[in-house]
C-alpha cells in the first residue's frame, strides 16, 4: 500500500468516520486531491460501534415487543410470547446491515478517487501528517477522530462491565443489568436489553433522564420505562462499580447497592485527540480535550481544520456528515454556511423514541422574550392508536409565530425528525403548516394538529 501514498494533497483527512468521509467524498466532488487517513475500518464508530449497530439491536428488539404482544391483537401465535433469544442470530443480523452499508462506503470512496491510507496518522506540523515512516504534505488538514466512551477513574471494563463498545459484544442478553447514566446511549440500550427480556435499572445522576432535552419528554420515556417494568433512579450519582466472577455491585451515593449481571456504563464520550502532535503543531485544545475551533471549524493552526464529535457540540453523525462537507467546501472556497447547531435534529431511539428539533418553550422564552406552546396528545392520532403507543407532539412558537421548536416522544416518532427539521429550518409559521393536508392516518397528522391549534382552527382538538 505504502507505494499508493502520495506526497502531496489538498486536503488531507484524519479519521473515516462520519465527518472525515463526508469530507473525503465532497472534497473529491468539488476537484479536490483528497488522502483519508483510517486506522481502523471506513465508516468510524457511526457504522460500526454507534448508529447502526445499536439501531439493528432495537429493531429486534421492536419485533420482540410485537411476539409479546400478539396475543392480545388477535393474533393465535403456537409459541406464547418471546421463548428466548438467539444471540447469535441477533449478531448476524446486524453484521450484514454493517457489513452491507461497510461495502457500498468502500466502493463510495473508491469511485470518488480519494486515496485511503490505512494507519495512525499523526500531524506533524500545520501542512504536513506522517502516517508511519510516510508523511504527506498537504494544502489543508481536517482532525476528525471522533470521541471514546468515558471510563470513570477506579472502574474497569471486563466481561461485567462494559460500555457501548463492550454491550454490543455480549455473547447474550444480560439477565439483569444496571445502566449508569441516562441518556441517550444508555436510554437506547437499556430499552433494547428490556425487550429482549433483561431486568434494567437505569441511574442517572441529574434530576431527570435525558437532561437536556424539554422536561416533558424525559418524563414520558421515564412513565413509559416504569410501565415496561424498568427501574429509573435519577438525582443519584453512581460512586463506584465493582465486578466479581458471579456478579457485578454498583454503589450510589445514597449509600445503598444495586446487584447486576452486567453494569453498562454510558457517562458520555471524550474527545479523542490525544497523541496526535495537535499542540505541537499549534493547534489548541480546550480543557476537556476538543479542539478549539471557529464556527468556521478553523484550529488555530493556518489550514487545520477539525469537524465531528471532537468540536464542542451534539455528538451526532449527522452533524459529522455536515462538518465534513463545509471543511471540503470551505477549502474549495465555496463560502459555505456554518453548520447551526440549534438545527442538529436530536433523537433518542428505544420505546419510546424522542425527537427534539431547535428551542423548548423555555429556551424559546429566553431567547425571544416570550413562548406559545402547544401539545398534541396522541391518544387523538388514530395511527399511534393502532401502533398502540401512546406520546405527544409540542410546537413551539416564538412571538412573530415562526416555528422556534419541534419536539415528539412515542414509538416510532423518529420518522418525523425529518419534517420536524423542515418546519424549523425553513422559518415556518404555524399557519404555514396548519393548511397543509397530512397524509391520514400517520403520525405526521400530530404536527398538523399541534400546527392548527397554534393557527386558532382545531380539527381533532378540544378549542
Ligand atoms: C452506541 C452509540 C450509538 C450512536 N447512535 C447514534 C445515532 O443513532 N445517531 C447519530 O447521529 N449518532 C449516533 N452516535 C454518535 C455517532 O456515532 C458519532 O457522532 C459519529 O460517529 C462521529 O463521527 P466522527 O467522524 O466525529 O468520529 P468517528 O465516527 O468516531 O470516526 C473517527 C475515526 O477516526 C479514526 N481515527 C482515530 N484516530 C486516528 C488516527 N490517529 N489516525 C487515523 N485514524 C484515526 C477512528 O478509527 C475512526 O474511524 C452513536 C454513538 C454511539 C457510541
Ligand atoms: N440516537 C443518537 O443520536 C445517539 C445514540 C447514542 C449516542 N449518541 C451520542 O453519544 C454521546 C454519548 O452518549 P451518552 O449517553 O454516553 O453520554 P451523555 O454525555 O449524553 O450522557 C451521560 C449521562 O450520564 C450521566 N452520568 C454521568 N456520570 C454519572 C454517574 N456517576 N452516575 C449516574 N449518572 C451519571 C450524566 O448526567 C448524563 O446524563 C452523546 O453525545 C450522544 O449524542 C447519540
Amino acid at each position: 500500500m505504502a507505494e499508493l501514498v502520495p506526497e502531496r494533497a489538498d486536503l488531507v483527512v484524519l479519521g473515516g468516520g462520519s465527518a472525515g468521509y463526508a469530507a473525503a467524498l465532497r472534497g473529491r466532488q468539488l476537484g479536490l486531491e483528497v488522502v483519508l487517513v483510517e486506522e481502523d475500518l471506513l465508516g468510524g464508530t457511526c457504522l460500526h460501534r454507534g448508529c447502526i449497530p445499536t439501531k439493528s439491536l432495537l429493531h429486534v428488539a421492536e419485533v420482540a415487543d410485537q411476539v409479546r404482544e400478539a396475543a392480545a391483537l388477535g393474533l393465535v401465535a403456537t409459541v406464547d410470547g418471546v421463548g428466548g433469544v438467539d444471540g447469535s442470530a441477533l449478531r448476524a443480523h446486524r453484521e450484514r446491515v454493517v457489513g452491507r452499508l461497510h461495502r457500498g462506503l468502500q466502493a463510495l470512496i473508491a469511485a470518488s478517487g480519494a486515496v485511503v491510507v490505512p494507519g495512525r496518522g499523526k500531524l506533524v506540523a500545520p501542512g504536513a501528517v506522517g502516517v508511519g515512516d510516510r508523511t504527506i504534505t498537504a494544502g489543508n488538514v481536517l482532525i476528525a477522530t471522533g470521541a471514546e466512551p468515558i471510563v470513570p477513574a477506579g472502574v474497569t471494563l471486563g466481561d461485567r462491565i462494559v460500555t457501548s463498545d463492550g454491550a454490543l459484544e455480549l455473547p447474550e442478553v444480560p439477565g439483569r443489568a444496571v445502566i449508569v447514566g441516562g441518556n441517550v446511549i444508555g436510554l437506547e440500550i437499556g430499552s433494547a436489553w428490556r425487550s429482549l427480556g433483561a431486568d434494567v435499572t437505569v441511574v442517572e445522576a441529574r434530576e431527570r433522564v435525558l437532561p437536556d432535552t424539554d422536561a416533558a419528554l424525559g418524563a414520558a420515556v421515564r412513565r413509559a420505562f416504569r410501565r415496561r417494568g424498568m427501574v429509573v433512579r435519577t438525582g443519584v450519582a453512581v460512586t463506584g462499580v465493582e465486578a466479581s466472577p458471579t456478579s457485578a455491585v454498583v454503589s450510589l451515593g445514597d449509600d445503598t447497592t444495586l446487584d447486576a449481571d452486567v453494569v453498562l456504563v454510558a457517562v458520555g464520550r471524550r474527545p479523542r485527540t490525544s497523541a496526535l502532535g495537535l499542540a505541537e503543531a499549534g493547534v489548541r485544545l480546550l480543557d476537556s480535550g476538543h479542539v478549539a475551533t471557529d464556527e468556521r471549524l478553523a484550529t488555530s493552526a493556518p489550514g487545520v481544520f477539525a469537524g465531528g464529535d471532537l468540536v464542542v457540540g451534539p455528538q451526532l453523525a449527522h452533524r459529522g456528515f455536515a462538518h465534513g462537507v463545509f471543511v471540503a467546501e470551505e477549502i474549495a472556497g465555496l463560502a459555505p454556511m456554518p453548520v447551526d447547531d440549534a438545527l442538529v435534529p436530536r433523537v433518542t431511539y428505544g420505546s419510546p423514541e424522542v425527537v427534539s428539533v431547535g428551542l423548548t418553550e423555555d429556551e424559546t422564552r429566553t431567547a425571544h422574550g416570550s413562548a406559545t406552546a402547544t401539545t398534541y396528545d396522541l391518544a387523538g392520532n388514530g395511527r399511534s392508536l393502532i401502533l398502540g403507543t401512546s406520546g405527544h407532539a409540542v410546537i413551539v412558537t416564538r412571538p412573530d409565530g415562526q416555528i422556534a421548536g419541534v419536539h415528539l416522544v412515542g414509538d416510532r416518532v423518529s420518522e418525523q425528525a425529518g419534517a420536524a427539521l423542515l418546519m424549523v429550518a425553513w422559518e415556518s409559521h404555524a399557519a404555514d403548516v396548519a393548511v397543509l393536508p397530512h397524509a391520514h392516518p400517520t403520525q405526521s397528522e400530530a404536527l398538523g394538529e399541534a400546527a392548527m391549534v397554534l393557527a386558532g382552527r382545531p380539527l381533532h382538538a378540544h378549542s
